[in-house]
């Protein structure tokens, strides 16, 4: 009988050490709520000073607060670490808000984390200024970019917010059209880019915004999501009209802003504000691709067109998310002047350090080694910077066309269709089509 018990114990404790086994490879949150956060966070307690002290974030008190405080004279106090404001726990790791005592700054912190890191046994240590004298450590307790969860309760976003993917410190990644209104998204083949594209159009989709569509690989990536496309061009020809049209709408909804008084498409009444526009350029060396002399000036006209609206058409409500390869003066006249407009960038891998370069080097220099090290067999890994300067490691979800295709049908009704766009605008066909049909529109005459 007592046989029996021992077997059962250690049979029912096989199989609990088995489930957290299984947990922390297929399930790392439950594992993590279940065992990590416990041991992490008793760790941190416990550790707290020493580990402060070893890593040279204490300062010496002033003599009056060691005085005051201790009553003791300032050589006699220990000294002293940032203090702890908040500690919070979240589904991806542990929160830490520390005030800084004087003397130590958010940089000596962050130039710490790998100590940090290892000290408390987490995936990693990342540090954020939270406001002047306050940092916010932000610990992450496995390798949150391994496989992608967004979490499933998200902030409420501003009117031009949409997430996109996950930073490496468990925080989401999001493109906020009205503080980084264009964006260039650079990266080698089967870098990731698609999947990028895909995730940003699921997230547009459902907010009431106009998407134009720009694919000149004959719309192979684009066509699919006509449904909820409000216009969409498939070679430079249409392209070069469709710029064309983009141009003077900018205009037009120029003129509208003076009759207000206003200078901000946001600050217009709602009854009268025309739908934001977001402009997707898939593969940017097609749309510019020249095969004869005639094709030079039209090309030069795109560009000139695209500096235009990099340059004012974010007070109008127009954006710009230009997608390629590279993206340097390869590509023509004007198109290194176009990318320095294009302010926010993500970079999946590169073939080589010039296109890192291309992409990160004028906003955030420091994240060009954390780009030439991605490795291939992470796809959809990227670096993104903006002219902050910050940058940080992101990925997003995988999402195949067919979910994208869905979300597109589902949000359809949202789809603007204002007049200028009318000769651009998609034929959606009407019967049911699978979802890896190659195309769901009927494709427009070329007029080359
Ligand atoms: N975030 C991700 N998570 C997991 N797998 C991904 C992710 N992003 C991309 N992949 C996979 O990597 C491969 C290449 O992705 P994708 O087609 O987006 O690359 P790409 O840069 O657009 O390539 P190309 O330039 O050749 O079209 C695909 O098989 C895709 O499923």
């Amino acid at each position: 009988m007592s046989d029996l018990v021992t077997l059962t114990e250690v049979a029912s404790v096989a199989a609990g050490a088995g489930g957290l086994g299984y947990a922390k490879v297929r399930a790392p949150r439950v594992y993590w709520s279940l065992v990590g956060l416990p041991i992490t966070w008793g760790r941190f307690s416990l550790t707290y000073r020493s580990t402060m002290e070893v890593c040279g974030l204490t300062v010496q008190p002033s003599g009056l607060r060691a005085f005051v405080t201790r009553n003791m004279a300032r050589r006699e106090v220990r000294p002293v670490p940032a203090k702890v404001r908040r500690v919070s726990p979240t589904s991806t790791g542990l929160r830490v808000s520390l005030r800084l005592p004087a003397g130590l700054e958010p940089a000596d912190v962050a130039a710490a984390s790998e100590r940090l890191r290892h000290a408390w046994g987490v995936r990693s240590v990342t540090v954020v200024e939270a406001r002047p004298g306050v940092v916010e450590l932000r610990m992450t307790g496995y390798d949150v970019l391994a496989r992608v969860k967004m979490p499933r309760r998200l902030r409420k976003p501003g009117p031009m917010v949409v997430p996109v993917a996950l930073r490496e410190d468990g925080t989401v990644f999001t493109r906020d059209y009205r503080k980084v209104p264009h964006s260039l998204t650079l990266g080698a083949n089967q870098s990731g880019k698609s999947v990028y594209q895909r995730n940003l159009i699921a997230a547009l989709a459902r907010i009431p915004v106009g998407l134009i569509g720009i694919d000149c690989k004959r719309g192979v990536e684009q066509t699919r999501y006509a449904p909820r496309l409000s216009a969409l061009a498939t070679t430079p020809q249409i392209a070069s009209e469709l710029l064309d049209a983009l141009v003077s709408e900018m205009e037009d909804r120029f003129d509208l802003l003076s009759e207000h008084g206003v200078s901000d498409l946001w600050e217009l009444p709602d009854a009268v504000r025309p739908v934001p526009l977001v402009v997707l350029i898939d593969e940017v060396a097609e749309l510019f691709l020249v095969s004869a002399k005639k094709d030079e000036e039209r090309r030069d006209r795109m560009v000139q067109h695209l500096v235009r609206l990099a340059q004012m058409a974010r007070a109008v409500g127009i954006y710009l998310e230009v997608c390629g390869q590279r993206f340097g003066s390869e590509l023509g006249k004007g198109a290194t002047m176009l990318r320095a407009q294009l302010t926010g960038r993500i970079v999946h891998r590169v073939n080589d350090l010039q296109t890192a370069e291309m992409g990160l080097k004028d906003i955030a220099p420091d994240a060009l080694h954390a780009v030439t090290t991605i490795p291939p067999d992470r796809p959809g890994v990227a670096v993104a910077g903006d002219t902050s300067g910050g940058w940080s490691r992101i990925r997003t979800p995988h999402k195949s066309t067919a979910e994208v295709v869905a979300v597109c049908r589902e949000f359809a009704h949202l789809t603007a269709e204002p007049a200028f766009l009318a000769p651009f605008r998609p034929a959606v066909r009407s019967e049911v089509i699978p979802d890896d049909a190659p195309s769901l529109v009927v494709p427009r005459p070329v007029t080359e």
